[in-house]
């Protein structure tokens, strides 16, 4: 235990023997009509690295796997799963709780997007009230009998990411990242907060890794060379998939349709999930 301890584990960041205690204290109930048989968080160290692409990427394969797949997007201040989507409906309420937007394939999801009246509002919210809304989101929504779902948290080692490690039975998480510099910082940063909250990582996903010339086909590493494999080795961790930049892929997230993207390209992340 520290020497400063102030007995509140929610504000630490410390490892001691009453963390572990602790640490399944703060879990959250799914409601009473819910059921979610595995939770992965997919994180990022910093912003715009392609998060919310693989969540969706993740969601799309194993619902196409014939899984039941929810997407619970807890980036409530830069929401973009609705987006990629094409969903606008708004969610609604039932006796048993809030229900989830369905998506063309079947994906139940939720995100901030779908209760503000305006989706172009920001979020100025302060972390507790951020923090309890994705609390929120796990025990009031309604999670019919899913399989997997993935939640798409905010960039960073902040609020949002320790109250889902602490209040949701995380299984394991993906981390993803792009290869420019600080990438080395930013994984170390990210591995570290899971092994504080005792998270088991399942790899290493880095987006935007090289672009393929259109004409010839080779694959041009455009922020330079990479440097992932080395980091996941002295991590000890997996690099599970390399996603190229593609036009497509970002024309897909724009247009709302992602899920018209026909070939899959994170077999192995997909392949990890269902071996947890
Ligand atoms: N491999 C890729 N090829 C082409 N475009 C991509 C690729 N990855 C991400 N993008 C585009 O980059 C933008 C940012 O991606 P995304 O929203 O997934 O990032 P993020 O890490 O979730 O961002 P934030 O930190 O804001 O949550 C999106 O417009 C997306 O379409």
């Amino acid at each position: 235990m520290s020497e400063n301890c102030t007995h509140d584990c929610s504000s630490c960041g410390e490892t001691c023997s009453e963390r572990e205690q602790e640490q399944n204290s703060f879990r959250v109930d799914l409601g009473a009509h819910s059921s979610v048989k595995k939770v992965i968080g997919i994180v990022s160290g910093k912003g715009g690295v392609g998060k919310s692409l693989v969540t969706s990427l993740l969601a799309v394969n194993m619902k196409k796997k014939g899984h039941n797949v929810a997407i619970l997007d807890a980036d409530i201040t830069g929401p973009s799963i609705p987006k990629a989507f094409g969903i606008t409906n708004k969610a609604v309420g039932s006796d048993f709780g809030i229900l989830p937007e369905k998506s063309k394939l079947g994906i139940d999801i939720m995100s901030i997007n779908l209760l503000l009246e305006n989706d172009t509002e920001p979020v100025v919210w302060r972390g507790p009230i951020i923090a309890g809304t994705v609390k929120q989101f796990w025990s009031e929504v309604v999670w019919e009998d899913e399989d997997y779902m993935f939640v798409d948290m905010p960039p960073g080692t902040g609020d949002v990411p320790l109250t889902v490690f602490q209040s949701l039975p995380v299984d394991g998480i993906i981390i993803v990242t792009s290869p420019q510099e600080l990438v080395s910082m930013i994984v170390g940063k990210a591995v570290k907060m899971a092994e504080l909250m005792n998270i088991p990582i399942i790899g290493l996903v880095e987006n935007m890794s090289y672009v393929t010339c259109p004409d010839c086909g080779k694959k041009i590493n455009i922020f330079g060379e990479s440097h992932i494999d080395e980091i996941a080795k002295k991590h000890n961790i997996k690099v599970l998939d390399k996603l190229p930049i593609d036009p497509n892929i970002a024309s897909a997230c724009d247009n709302g349709i992602i899920e018209s993207i026909s070939e899959n390209p994170i077999p192995n992340s997909i392949e990890a999930i269902e071996n947890l």
